[in-house]
């Protein structure tokens, strides 16, 4: 591979300071030197209307692949969360690089906690996962629209639009914001989207030599538990039309994998859980458990729950 690469990125603060991290990486690690090319998605254009009515997670990440695909670019760092469950053809995933922190955020100006909220109190998200957790957790609140950017939804917050909002706290501590995080939600209260805090690493299929070497920077316990997560997505459909969450961590070299899918149109109906377990030791294995969490979920009626 060439000793000088190009990473396509969207322009928020967020990418950026991700496809930097990685620029730094390759410079460090496999002293390859990188460019950064900025783009606007239509993800980043729409903002008044729901990532699930716009059509999805990938709307993040198309216009950098059209880069990928015509040469102006080798390589796009995605937040993995953002990545669709399968990629077009053409594109794969070279590495999953470690994890950040997995929690989502309470943020808020003037409460702790959402324990603090006070009956009725207006909360932002976006979210269908955040939004089902939240009114099952507080089924009392108002809970409003909120997208945009991190330093966009944190001005919404700030203006006075909201009580509180959640945010991913990887977001908010890679910005130098964690000042900003009032409580951490822990992951039986409120589970993470598959992938959340983990970056993925996009190139074309055919670039091996690229690919042998960004696989040197890939984290093997956060691919699998994302493998995981990804996989419980996969079986169900996965597009963010779905309140679907899914977390795995490790205990030793058991994978330990929990799932909760709302339903897709009533928020207020009881959220499904499962929870499963397997020693796991490659991406097979890591998508079977993934694959099993699903099977749980329909066993307890997931059928009813997705859209029709
Ligand atoms: N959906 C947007 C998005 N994509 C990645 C992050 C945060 C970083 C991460 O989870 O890796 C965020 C912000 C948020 O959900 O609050």
């Amino acid at each position: 591979m060439s000793n000088s690469i190009t990473i396509a990125t969207r322009e928020s603060r967020l990418a950026l300071w991700q496809a930097e991290h990685v620029r730094d990486r390759l410079a460090r690690e496999l002293g390859v030197s990188a460019t950064l090319l900025g783009m606007t998605t239509r993800g980043d254009q729409i903002l008044d209307r729901t990532l699930s009515k716009i059509g999805g997670k990938g709307l993040f990440v198309k216009e950098l692949e059209a880069a990928l695909a015509d040469g102006r670019a080798q390589l796009a760092v995605h937040s993995l969360k953002d990545v669709p469950m399968e990629l077009p053809e053409g594109f794969m995933l070279a590495a999953v690089l470690e994890r950040e922190d997995p929690r989502d955020a309470f943020v808020s100006n003037d409460y702790a906690s959402l324990a603090e909220l006070p009956e009725g109190a207006v909360v932002g998200s976006s979210s269908l996962r955040r939004v089902t957790q939240l009114l099952s957790l507080r089924p009392d609140l108002r809970v409003e629209p909120l997208r945009g950017n991190l330093d966009t939804r944190l001005r919404k917050l700030d203006e006075g639009g909201y009580h509180a909002i959640v945010l991913a706290a990887a977001g908010l501590k890679r910005l130098g914001l964690g000042a900003r995080v009032r409580a951490l939600f822990d992951v039986g209260q409120m589970l993470p989207c598959a992938g959340q805090g983990a970056l993925g690493l996009e190139i074309r299929s055919d670039d091996a030599g690229l690919a042998a070497a960004l696989g040197r920077l890939a984290h093997t316990p956060t691919l699998l538990a994302c493998e995981a997560e990804r996989a419980v997505s996969r079986a169900l459909g996965g597009s963010c039309s779905l309140p679907l969450a899914a977390h795995a961590h490790w205990q030793g070299s058991t994978l330990c994998l929990d799932a909760a899918l709302g339903h897709a149109e009533l928020h207020a109906s009881p959220l499904l859980r499962s929870s499963v377990a397997a020693a796991v030791g490659d991406v097979a294995a890591a998508r079977s458990l993934g694959q099993q969490a699903a099977q749980r979920l329909h066993e307890l009626g997931a059928g009813s729950y997705l859209p029709g």
